[in-house]
């Protein structure tokens, strides 16, 4: 079969993004894992596929699956995404719209500068949430890496989180931290890892290693845990800009009972086909 897509990136967190609403499309894990070869596929950090929605109160389904071929309930970087590329499309008019995820549903707004903001949902810090197994609730959490002791904050945003605070945010730490509790035996479901320098309370740096891909040059749900975790702690306030690698994003959060709001960028890279 041959597929059509469009390459797309949220700040260089890069996506492959399949229309299954004009036309049906499925995918298996090998294939998935096939396109998202660097070097043998295509090449991407997530797939994103846009199918009808069940529930008609909704505009669209979409799933999200890492280039391992893991399915996961949520992403930032490909929301936005998924909210240009079907306007692109033509597949709707709005600029609202209401979204199916595995995480349950979420709204995208798309602004007149053309940037997304994203109503990303409740964050929770209950470890069983992730899961990550705890014995009670703790403001921290000592996690054991290698014969040293780090401290983390475990947010759920839907998919699950371990955010470190870091005074230097260097790839010692990134790429010598984030494998090991990115498969750490007390996260079941594995989990994303975010490191986080505190620039000022408005202000941070974040590296991400992502589950199921590695380190990405972004990751929006990353940057909603990290800024709602570190609200929590007391070292940030209600909104702040997050530097990644690939670029800047906004967050807003108003403490319990309130939203994430995620502001960000969507790009087009190009269109292809390919036989699946
Ligand atoms: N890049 C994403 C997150 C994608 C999913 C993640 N790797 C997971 O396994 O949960 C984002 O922008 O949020």
């Amino acid at each position: 079969m041959l597929l059509k897509f469009t390459k797309m990136h949220g700040l260089g967190n890069d996506f492959v993004v399949v229309d299954a609403v004009s036309r049906k499309v499925y995918f298996n894990k090998a294939q998935i894992e096939r396109l998202g070869d660097r070097n043998r596929g295509i090449g991407f950090d997530q797939l994103l596929i846009v199918e009808p929605p069940s529930n008609p109160d909704m505009d669209f389904r979409y799933r999200i699956y890492n280039c391992d071929g893991s399915e996961v309930e949520h992403c930032g970087n490909g929301a936005r995404c998924f909210a240009k590329f079907v306007l692109d499309r033509e597949l709707t008019h709005k600029r609202v719209i209401d979204v199916e995820t595995k995480r349950g549903q979420i709204q995208l707004k798309v602004q007149d500068d053309g940037q997304v903001c994203v109503d990303m949902g409740e964050p929770s810090f209950v470890p069983e949430d992730l899961p990550f197994v705890a014995p009670g609730l703790a403001d921290l959490y000592p996690i054991d890496v290698a014969g040293e002791t780090y401290e983390l904050t475990p947010v759920s945003v839907g998919n699950p989180h371990a955010v470190i605070r870091v005074d230097d945010l260097n790839d010692d730490i990134v790429e010598g931290v984030g494998p090991i509790v990115e498969g750490h035996e007390r996260f079941p479901n594995n989990v994303n890892v975010g490191f986080l320098q505190v620039l000022s309370a408005d202000e941070v740096n974040l590296r991400v290693y992502e589950r199921g891909v590695g380190e990405t040059q972004a990751c929006g749900t990353g940057a909603c845990a990290a800024v709602v975790a570190g609200i929590k702690q007391g070292w940030l306030a209600e909104e702040v800009l997050v530097h990644l690698p690939g670029g800047d994003l906004r967050i807003a959060w108003q403490g319990p009972g309130h939203s994430i709001q995620m502001t960000g960028p969507a790009e087009k890279v190009f269109e292809g086909q390919i036989y699946l």
